[in-house]
């Protein structure tokens, strides 16, 4: 990644924005050749870093130091925060703030580039946010020496990784990225996804994390046969109870039907075979309400997700990460 810069895409059309419309990386239903998107190359990678208790530097106290600051500690990072008082009032809150304090070790001082005792090589990650190019550029090239990714705000060519817009429900996770051309247009589109999820889609990702959860509790263990059959088995679920239905999985009395019903025989049951199994009194008591309110209660606005996140833009990245429980594996 050191060296890389936004500007190196090969790019296609009149604009010369890279045009990697609906490439989708191989699936299992590919038969051949001809399934082969041709590669675009200029993107960035998108990724959900995980950064619990690890050590990140972040150069500078304003208002971009502190917007940095806020996703490092929702993401449980450790930050080293170099920059002399006075600090942006919210990052000095966060500092005196107990339940953050432990997160953030400051040093009220200006960062000395090469000379300082604090090298860029201790740390997973490097961010500065400070109005001085002359230094920015220096800890830019201590990082690309040492290996360590680094981002430097407003400057591209100094950046291994670019923040982008980004908005969280909960496990939801979604983050927008234009590549450099627009960060402002970013954010507005942004908004646009958040107008187009739909109310309970915060309920839905957690029911279906609950779900998962439980049956790999049934099920336990990483990759071979049972892990392709789990796979498959979730696969099926989310298909036929779609997102607008999920929610229902975090009634216990809904995940033990399908599971006990289903998984056995690798079945899959939808709704309405939960609503004709309710009826004929197959299963255990509790289910029927829920069930019954799950059916009524649907979100028309359901459909728009998949559809508005497939067709407006490209560069989005829908990052759905479930709770630490669920993070390292897949099932
Ligand atoms: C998304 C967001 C995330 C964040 O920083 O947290 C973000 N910039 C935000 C806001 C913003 N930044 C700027 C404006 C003024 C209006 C405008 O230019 O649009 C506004 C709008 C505002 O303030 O509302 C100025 C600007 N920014 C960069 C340059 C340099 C250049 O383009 O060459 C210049 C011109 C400097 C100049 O002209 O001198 C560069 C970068 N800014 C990025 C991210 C990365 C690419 C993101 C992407 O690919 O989409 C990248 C490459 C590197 C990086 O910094 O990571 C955050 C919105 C968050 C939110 O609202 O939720
Ligand atoms: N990417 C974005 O979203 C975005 C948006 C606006 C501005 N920026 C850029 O980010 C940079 C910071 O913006 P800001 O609004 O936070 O600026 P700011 O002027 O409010 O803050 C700069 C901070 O850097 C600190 N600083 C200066 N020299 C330092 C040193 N040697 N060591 C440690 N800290 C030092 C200052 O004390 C201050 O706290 C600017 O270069 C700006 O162009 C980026």
């Amino acid at each position: 990644m050191p060296g890389s810069s936004s500007s190196s895409s090969s790019s296609s059309g009149s604009t010369g924005i890279p045009a990697a419309a609906n490439a989708k990386p191989p699936t299992r239903e590919e038969t051949g050749s001809e399934d082969y998107p041709p590669i675009v190359q200029g993107a960035s990678l998108l990724l959900a870093l995980r950064l619990a208790n690890r050590p990140i530097l972040l150069i500078g106290g304003g208002l971009v130091a502190s917007q940095r600051l806020y996703f490092l500690l929702e993401s449980s990072a450790h930050i080293t925060l170099i920059s002399p008082a006075p600090l942006h009032p919210s990052i000095q809150h966060r500092i005196d703030d107990p339940s953050t304090s432990s997160q953030i070790t400051w040093l009220n001082r200006p960062y000395k580039g090469r000379e300082d005792e604090v090298k860029v090589k201790g740390f997973d990650l490097v961010m500065t946010a400070i109005d001085d190019n002359d230094l920015s550029k220096e800890v830019c090239d201590l990082c690309r020496e040492e290996k360590v990714m680094v981002n430097v705000a407003d400057i591209p060519p100094q950046c291994d990784f670019y923040f982008g817009a980004q908005l969280r429900k909960g496990p939801l996770q979604i983050l927008i990225s234009t590549g450099g051309m627009g960060p402002r247009a970013g954010a507005m589109i942004r908004d646009i996804v958040l107008e187009a999820l739909p109310d309970n889609i915060e309920e839905a990702v957690e029911g279906v994390g609950l779900l998962r959860s439980d049956l790999r509790k049934r099920a336990p263990g990483v990759g071979g046969q049972l892990g392709q059959e789990r796979m498959d088995w979730m696969k099926g679920v989310c298909d036929k109870w779609g997102l607008a239905k999920m929610e229902r999985f975090r009634d216990e009395s809904v995940r033990k039907t399908i599971l006990d019903q289903g998984w056995p025989q690798r079945k899959i049951l939808g709704p309405d075979d939960l609503l004709s199994r309710d009826n004929g009194n197959k299963v255990a008591g509790g289910s029927l309400r829920t069930t019954l309110d799950s059916l009524l209660n649907l979100d028309p606005r359901s459909s728009v997700v998949s559809a508005g996140l497939g067709g407006f833009v490209s560069g989005v990245a829908l990052a759905v990460a479930l709770g630490s429980y669920l993070s390292r594996t897949r099932s």
